[in-house]
């Protein structure tokens, strides 16, 4: 368990202070993959960096597996960041070692025996399907190559928890989705836990469990992924969420449409996702529903439905069909222009 109490982290600057990151509270179960996502400038870096102490909180603590890393000796801090891996979204790989060296040398550094060594790299190159690059230079990687490199080195510590620094930031589309499936796999199969930041929303629908949203060094909202994508609250959730699926309509059109009857957006969650409730509705109560927009969104735990609709009937009939898709687990949103 990872858990950030209260995390404050305050830079005095010759124009005054800055608060990066204010009163930050984060708790990740083992196993789990938490994702903070937020704007250029939210201190979501300094936030992560705040986990393994290369940033140290001006108030606040960091409780890693009970221990409270803030108030560890030198030494101690030294042992407890070996269980904490990092990959950044610039590889930080050295340009003039090879894969081997640029994994085998942290390891050295932390006084593993050579063949401890050697057995490592051949492992984790392995599990991150690059074993016939170990001679390689990185001038001779592609980006999505190089992430996988950093990624072995981080691995090659055995962490227990894996912090990602927009990892996939720098990476074209299908290259993002074969780091997230990466890192899928390290989370399944070695039970590794991740705590990662973006400002890709993507990246939290395709692997993480828990969300957390961060704006001007706060986290203003937080919820599992289908809590956030089911239902966000606040304007800036809302616009990540516009990013990755067409869900908003004009003004001038919502108002238009309303006129003639409701304008609606439905969310289908679980097993409504699966139930013909429109085609059902339409017949139950005499009303007519005509589609706008739909989608759905594929998260790690689930699937969420949208769609909007312009619904006509008469005004007792649009009542009772609207609660018939409510007693079915639908969420009914009446979108105003
Ligand atoms: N070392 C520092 N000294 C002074 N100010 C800093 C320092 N590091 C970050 N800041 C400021 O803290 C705020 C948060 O920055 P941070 O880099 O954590 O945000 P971010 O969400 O990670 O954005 P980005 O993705 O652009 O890095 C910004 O206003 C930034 O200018």
């Amino acid at each position: 368990m990872i858990v950030l109490e209260n995390i404050s982290k305050t830079f005095s600057g010759k124009k005054g202070d800055i608060e990066a990151v204010r009163n930050a509270n984060i708790e990740v179960k083992t196993g789990e993959i938490h994702g903070v996502i937020g704007y250029s400038g939210a201190g979501k870096s300094t936030l992560i960096r705040c986990v393994n102490l290369l940033e140290n909180p001006t108030s606040g603590r960091v409780i890693i597996g009970g221990e409270d890393l803030t108030s560890l000796s030198e030494q101690n801090l030294r042992e407890k960041r070996k269980k904490i891996g990092m990959i950044f979204q610039g590889f930080n790989l050295l340009k003039t070692a090879t894969v081997y060296d640029n994994i085998a040398i942290p390891l050295r550094l932390i006084g593993i025996q050579k063949k401890e060594v050697g057995d490592r790299v051949k492992k984790y190159l392995e599990i991150v399907g690059l074993a016939d690059k170990v001679n390689a230079y990185p001038s001779q990687l592609s980006g999505g190559q190089k992430q996988r490199v950093a990624i072995a080195r981080a691995l090659a510590q055995e962490p227990e928890l894996l912090l990602s620094d927009e990892a996939t930031s720098a990476l074209d589309p299908e290259t993002t989705d074969s780091i997230l499936e990466l890192l899928l796999k390290i989370n399944k199969e070695l039970g590794i836990t991740i705590l990662l930041i973006t400002h890709e929303m993507n990246v939290i629908q395709k692997i993480c469990d828990y969300v957390y949203v961060m704006e001007q060094g706060s986290i203003i909202e937080q919820g599992t992924a289908i809590e956030l994508f089911s239902n966000p609250q606040y304007p800036t959730t809302k616009k990540f969420l516009n990013t990755i699926a067409q869900r908003k309509l004009s003004s001038s059109l919502i108002q238009q449409l309303k006129l003639s009857g409701n304008v609606l957006r439905l969310t289908f969650l679980g097993e409504s996702t699966g139930q013909p409730l429109l085609a059902l509705m339409s017949q139950k109560f005499n009303v007519k529903p005509n589609i706008l927009t739909a989608n759905i969104i594929e998260l790690k735990n689930g699937i969420v439905g949208n769609i909007s609709i312009h619904l006509l009937g008469e005004k007792q009939d649009i009542a009772a069909a609207l609660s018939y898709l409510e007693e079915h687990g639908v969420n009914v949103e009446e979108l105003e222009g």
